[in-house]
Formats: C-alpha cells, structure tokens, sequence
C-alpha cells in the first residue's frame, strides 16, 4: 500500500540522519522542508523531499496538503491515563485554598485514586481508561507510556499493567509501560516503609517481570513519598530484571534525587520545577534526559521547569503532559507545547523538538519515531491551513489539527 502526500506547504523535523536526541542549541534549528512531498509504504514513511522531485508514480491514494503542515506525531512520553474516576472535589479544595500536600495528608490524591482503581473491575479500568486513549489520538500523540501506580497492591498493580497491555494490543499507538508501584505508601505501610518495598521488589516485580508487562519503572522520589535511598533500593531492582528507570523527582523539593537517578544510568528524570545549580551539573554528560510537565504546574499552581536553565547548560530536554487525575487531567500535547512556549519562553521549534524526537527519546523509541526520516513509523499530523507552523503554539486552545496517521493510516 502506497499513499503519497503532496504539496505539503512545510513538513516539519525532518532528518534525513536518524537522530537520538537533540540538545541545547539544537532545540532550537528544526529542519523543514517547503512545498514538500512524503511517500508513506505500508507503515513507514519510504520516501520525502521537495515537490520537484516528487516521484512520478501511480500511489494506491494521493492526499493534497495544499497550505498544511505535516508534522511527526507528539511522542507523550510521561503519563497515569489509566485511572478510575475523577478528583474534582480536590480541585475545588484546592481552589478554596487547600495545596496538593495537604490533600494527600487527608487521605486524598493518589490514595483516592488507589481507593477507586482497587474496587474497580479490569473491564471497567479498560473502559475508562481507553476514551481517554482514544481523545490523545485524535489530538495527535502517537506514541505514549503509561505508568500503574494506582494499584499499590499486587492485584492492583498487575490489574493496571494488564489493562495497559490489552490498550497496546487494541489501539494503534505504539503504548510503552512503567511499573509505578513506588507511586505513595499505602496507609497500612506509612510507619514501615521497608515492608512496602519488599513488597515491591519481591512480590509484584517478579510476577510484572514473568508476564512481561512493563518496560521501565519509576518511583516519586520526593519528600514524604520515597525517599533517594528508597528510589535507589527500586532503581538497582529494576536493572535486575532489565528494566531502566524513569523517575518522578524534583517537584517540590530538590532532595538529590537526580544525581542517584543519573547514577542508575535513568533513562529519564521527570517533573523538575526545583531545580539546583548541582542537578544541572549532574545531568551534563549523562544519557539521562530531563523531562518538564508543564500541564502540571499550570494546573495545580507550582513553578514551570526551568527550560531555559536546562537548554542553555546544553542539556537536552523532553515534554509531555503527565496526564492524570490529580495534578494534570488532561493529555492534549498541543496545549503542552503551546504551554511550554507561552510559561517557559521555550521558542516553537524547542518545544516541537521536546514533544517530538526528545519525546521518543524518553520512551525509547527514537529509532523508530519522533521525526520525518525514512524507515520510520509513518505517524503523521496534518494540520488544518496554517500561515505558519508558529500558529500551533500562538493559537493554543484552538484545534488545528485536521487528520492523524497512524502506522500510514488515517485514524481521524
Ligand atoms: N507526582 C506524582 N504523580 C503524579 C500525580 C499523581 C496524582 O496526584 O494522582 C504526577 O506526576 O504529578
Ligand atoms: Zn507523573
């Protein structure tokens, strides 16, 4: 199956070379062509350039992209879309005054959440959780990991990577999953942490392991959560059963969390909006990429990541919404990336590479997504007719995305 894309008025992150990543300064040169064409075989993009060299072949469908951008799919590289019922009274708890901590001091936040998964059949958990799968597609993410940490029990835990499991099989999407069983101590283990861990570590990721069912794991490495010798204990597990880690950390205190994280060779570091001179320096010259949640802070009030701290030290840096019931309810990466632009003085072209290549990066999967290349995944935003591709982030709140390929096929 062939289709070919022409008149493309600009196609965007373009890279004729796979890269991995892109850092500092390279954020912000995204290469693009004008009046371009794309040919897509089967799944994978097969070919791309200037119209003038367009091939002259007999497709199985041509789509005309007179005045629109073609852009690689959001690659959300940080998400809890599996979750059961909402956290709106906390919201407007918090509006009345109450903060994020105070919550979760009363028995709300993730423990709510855990409260409801646990009494919530699979069935249900799936068919909650696959609307909200089904809204990031139409929203343009093509590419999303999913962590559990809703569960805090055995069954929980396994019952969420399950669900998961079953959402890579059924959607598109290319789904990767991150055991978060670290995410809170549940009440019963809040006066013996170490019990929980074993827990953890000999019970739940052993059965995870056997059924394959996660890719990474994560713990939130935060004051009154786990603490950097706890996060450590969970990150040196998790290489014995291959898998990396990527970890919560930094979002309301910096306890030295990222250089442990650095030290696990992590393959990410996520949330970020306290950030110290020492955790900039650690991060230079490491694999681990930096990745800001911007949807987060806008919602429950607390300071941007420092973006431009981070790009300016030549780090590299990812984004991704963080959806969850809690903190970001919502997985639009169009509002993050216009957010990103707008709270974080990230320029369009720093904030698209972010939710792009640095965004497959942080999942792993660079050499098959997050920009135009050929081999790679043909998962593709056309926009609707744009002046230019400085529109998506100016116009945020509006949509302007008009169809989304997935795998080479239309899925909106
Ligand atoms: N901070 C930890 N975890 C989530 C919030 C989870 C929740 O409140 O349910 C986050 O990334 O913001
Ligand atoms: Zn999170």
């Amino acid at each position: 199956m062939q289709t070919l894309i022409i008149n493309i008025k600009e196609l965007l992150q373009v890279r004729k070379t796979s890269v991995e990543k892109v850092s500092g300064s390279e954020m912000a040169i995204l290469p693009t062509i004008k009046n371009a064409y794309l040919l897509i075989e089967n799944d994978l993009i097969a070919a791309f350039g200037s119209m003038e060299d367009c091939p002259k072949i007999n497709p199985d469908k041509t789509i005309d992209a007179s005045g629109k951008m073609i852009l690689p799919t959001w690659c959300d590289s940080h998400t809890h879309i599996v979750y059961v019922g909402n956290r709106e009274q906390e919201f407007v708890d918090r509006i009345n005054g109450l903060t994020y901590e105070e919550i979760a001091n009363r028995g709300g936040g993730i423990l709510n959440s855990a409260k409801k998964l646990n009494e919530a059949s699979e069935e249900e958990i799936y068919n909650q959780s696959k609307k909200r799968l089904e809204e990031v597609i139409q929203q343009g993410t093509g590419a999303i990991e999913i962590k559990s940490g809703y569960g805090l029990t055995v069954e929980g835990e396994l019952k969420m990577l399950r669900v998961i499991k079953k959402l890579a099989q059924n959607y598109p999407i290319t789904i990767k999953a991150t055991f978060l069983g670290a995410h809170a101590f549940p009440a019963e283990f809040k006066e013996n942490h170490t019990a929980y861990i074993d827990l953890l570590l000999n019970e739940m990721l052993p059965k995870i392991a056997e059924e394959k069912l996660a890719d990474y794991i994560d713990a939130f490495c935060e004051t009154g959560y786990f603490s950097v010798a706890e996060t450590e204990r969970i990150m040196e597990a998790g290489l014995q059963y291959g898998l990396r880690s990527k970890i919560h950390v930094n979002q309301f205190n910096a306890i030295n969390g990222i250089a442990a994280c650095v030290k696990h060779k992590a393959l990410t570091v996520d949330h970020l909006e306290i950030v110290s001179d020492d955790d900039i320096e650690v991060l230079k010259n490491s694999e681990t990429m930096p990745v800001a949640l911007p949807s987060c802070s806008y919602f429950i009030s607390i300071p941007y990541t420092p973006a431009r701290k981070i790009i300016s030290a030549g780090l590299p840096l990812a984004l991704a919404s963080d959806f969850n019931p809690g903190t970001s309810p919502s997985g639009n990466m169009n509002f993050v990336v216009a957010t990103a632009c707008i709270k974080m003085k990230m320029t369009p072209e720093e904030a698209i590479s972010a939710a792009t290549i640095n965004g497959a990066y942080a999942m792993g999967i660079s050499a098959t997504h997050g920009s135009i290349t050929v081999g790679k995944k043909a998962n593709l935003i056309i926009t609707k007719p744009l002046n230019s591709f400085y529109e998506l982030p100016y116009s945020f709140g509006t949509n302007l995305i008009e169809e989304v390929l997935l795998n080479g096929k239309l899925v909106s």
